[in-house]
């Protein structure tokens, strides 16, 4: 007897030793009477464990013991119980938001079950619980009740909840994340949510590597954790579990959100149902991902919000012989689909934007303030990459345009498959782009070639997105990555729409419209040998002058980031951001400062070099 006793403590540790590893010990039925305690404790643990799914049994057990002691004891008081049964049951059906009942098949549920529960009480309080049909009534009705509770999903995903709330400290040890704690736990319509407070030392970066780990530890579907940083605390993280894919079935467009340019417009929406709102006005935007992946619907559905602008005149430049941008056409005040024609119209946005930026300096404005009569200028590139394949020329007037066309609103939105330096030209418009917009990218490394440098390490996936039409999106307004979905604008929906708004488009305004024509007149003027892309160039030095300091410093950026191991010189700096000197040399100052740039031989500068 005695080589077979273990003393409590002994087992107390062995089962704390075997949960560690993940096994949930099993109690061993011996005839030593020490183990009945072990067992009576299992059990208990057990129903405790599975008490949300014991529920159903509880409830019905202990309406059977109410039914003996009221019929035993008091079985005057049924008209009681049927009156407080009607109550309670109007109260939960009228009233069950204050219990957090917040959808109204919960609220019915409740109020029929309660309605079930208080007449057969009646009825076992008048005749007793053990007399026919009761019992019958009561086992049946329970488990009729039952099924909808055990198959309730959020029922489900809280008990998940409190189960991996338990479990965590073990799953943190297992991924790699020790010493973490859940802070707070939500569940919602789509999954549920942590707020994770990560260990001493411990970065959000750290736990995005460890997702695909997570997934596993917790038993979510592959893909189905998204980890976000907590702004304001570098040591929290918002885990979130989407276990029913609120992306799932395609949403359909529901017309135009916005009447104004100067309002934000409605791509789609994030996971948790809320509108993906991004202000285009004075922004120029980048959307990009592989083919098929819905960049031709995102563009399709910020056409379908800008053509009910009255204060936004939109051109279109499509190589691919105006397949994605033809059936906008009517809406469109200009189309460009061939190299020369995007060559021309490019060159003319320049001289637009020079007209603009002339107006705004003699009136002391600073930034072009769009209206009906005003409007602001957007250009819709489809495919930048054949732009700058087919027509190199027309790369330096978009150039310019990324530079200098905030402030006089003359700004571009570009789509490409991939980004990449070749693909977008030499020039800075890749790195002008205020507005990211990444649908699904083949390679990890387009990720950040669409969204910015760093942005895969920073947990912005764009190529774990699973569907046609999910994308990501960066913006000023939006800086944490969060999945949302396009919504849907089919063909028949294009062309609907492009009829409707078609006859509501407005003109440019006369600035824009002189400053096209003196830029036509001069071009007529000179041999004819000289192109469009030099009329441009001709009116630049005029107008080169960048509209605010803030443009100056970004070009000034980016002709740093663009120049060769030689550097940039003083000059070059000059020319490229049009202003003085001693601005030149003071911004290049607090830059070396910074650590940002460095003076690679006299005179000469560029960027800091990237590890
Ligand atoms: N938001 C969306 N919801 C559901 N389905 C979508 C959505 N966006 C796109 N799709 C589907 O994906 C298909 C491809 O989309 P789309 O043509 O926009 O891709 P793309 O990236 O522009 O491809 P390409 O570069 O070849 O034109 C569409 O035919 C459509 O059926």
């Amino acid at each position: 007897m005695n080589r077979h006793r273990v003393s409590r403590h002994t087992m107390r540790r062995n089962a704390r030793r075997m949960r560690r590893h993940g096994v949930e010990p099993i109690a061993m039925i011996t005839d030593d009477l020490d183990f009945a305690p072990l067992v009576i404790v299992t059990i208990a643990r057990l129903i405790w464990r599975y008490r949300s799914e014991l529920a159903p049994l509880t409830v019905a057990t202990l309406t059977l013991l109410a039914g003996v002691i009221l019929h035993t004891a008091y079985p005057d008081w049924w008209p009681i119980v049927a009156i407080a049964t009607v109550m309670l049951a109007g109260a939960l059906a009228f009233g069950g938001r204050w219990v957090n009942l917040s959808r109204s098949i919960e609220r019915g549920y409740a109020a029929v079950t309660t309605a079930f529960a208080g007449a057969w009480l009646t009825a076992a309080t008048i005749i007793g619980p053990a007399v026919a049909p009761l019992p019958a009534v009561l086992g049946i009705g329970g488990v009729v009740l039952a099924v909808p509770w055990w198959a309730h999903r959020r029922r489900r995903a809280r008990v998940r909840v409190e189960r991996t709330l338990a479990a965590w400290p073990d799953i943190a040890q297992t991924v790699g994340l020790a010493g973490s704690r859940v802070q707070s736990a939500m569940v919602d319509l789509w999954g549920y949510r942590l707020r994770l407070k990560l260990a001493r030392g411990q970065t959000v970066e750290d736990a995005i590597r460890q997702m695909p780990a997570l997934e596993s530890a917790l038993g979510t579907r592959r893909g189905a954790l998204r980890i976000q940083p907590v702004p304001e605390l570098a040591n929290r993280a918002d885990v979130r579990v989407i276990e029913k894919d609120p992306h799932a079935d395609a949403i359909t467009w529901s017309g135009p959100a916005i009447t104004s340019v100067t309002q934000p417009v409605k791509l789609g929406l994030f996971e948790d149902g809320s509108p993906v709102r991004v202000l285009l006005l004075r922004r120029h935007g980048l959307v990009g991902g592989v083919a098929g992946a819905g960049k031709s619907g995102g563009v399709n559905v910020i056409l379908g919000d800008l053509t009910a602008c009255s204060d936004v005149v939109i051109w279109g430049i499509d190589l691919k012989r105006g397949m994605e941008l033809l059936p906008w056409a009517s809406c469109l005040d200009r189309l460009a689909t061939t190299p020369q024609e995007a060559e021309a119209l490019l060159a003319d946005a320049v001289a637009v934007l020079d007209g603009r930026a002339d107006h705004l300096a003699r009136q002391g404005l600073r930034v072009w303030e769009p209206t009906p009569d005003a409007p602001a200028l957007i250009i819709l590139i489809d495919e930048y990459a054949e732009l700058v394949e087919e027509a190199p020329g027309a790369v330096r007037h978009a150039d310019s345009i990324a530079r200098r066309g905030r402030a006089p609103a003359v700004t571009i939105v570009a789509a490409t498959q991939r980004p990449s330096q070749r693909a977008m030209g030499k020039g800075a418009v890749r790195s002008q782009m205020d507005v990211r917009v990444s649908f699904r990218v083949r390679e990890q490394r387009d990720v950040d070639l669409i969204l910015g440098q760093g942005m895969l390490k920073a947990g912005w996936h764009a190529h774990r997105l699973d569907a046609p039409g999910k994308f990501l999106v960066s913006a000023p307004e939006h800086d944490v990555p969060r999945r949302a979905r396009t919504y849907l604008l089919d063909d028949a929906g294009v062309q609907r729409t492009a009829e409707r708004h078609a006859p509501h488009r407005p003109q440019l305004d006369a600035i824009s419209v002189a400053a096209l024509e003196a830029h036509s007149a001069t071009h007529e003027a000179l041999d004819g040998s000289q192109d469009g892309a030099d009329g441009a160039l001709r009116g630049s030095p005029r107008h080169a002058r960048s509209d605010t300091s803030e443009d100056a410093e970004r070009t000034l950026l980016s002709a740093l980031e663009n120049t060769d191991e030689a550097g940039a010189s003083i000059g070059d700096l000059m020319r490229e951001t049009a202003m003085g000197r001693t601005w030149v040399y003071q911004r290049l100052q607090d830059l070396a400062r910074a650590g940002r740039v460095t003076q690679v031989a006299r005179g000469r500068w560029r960027v800091t070099s990237r590890s």
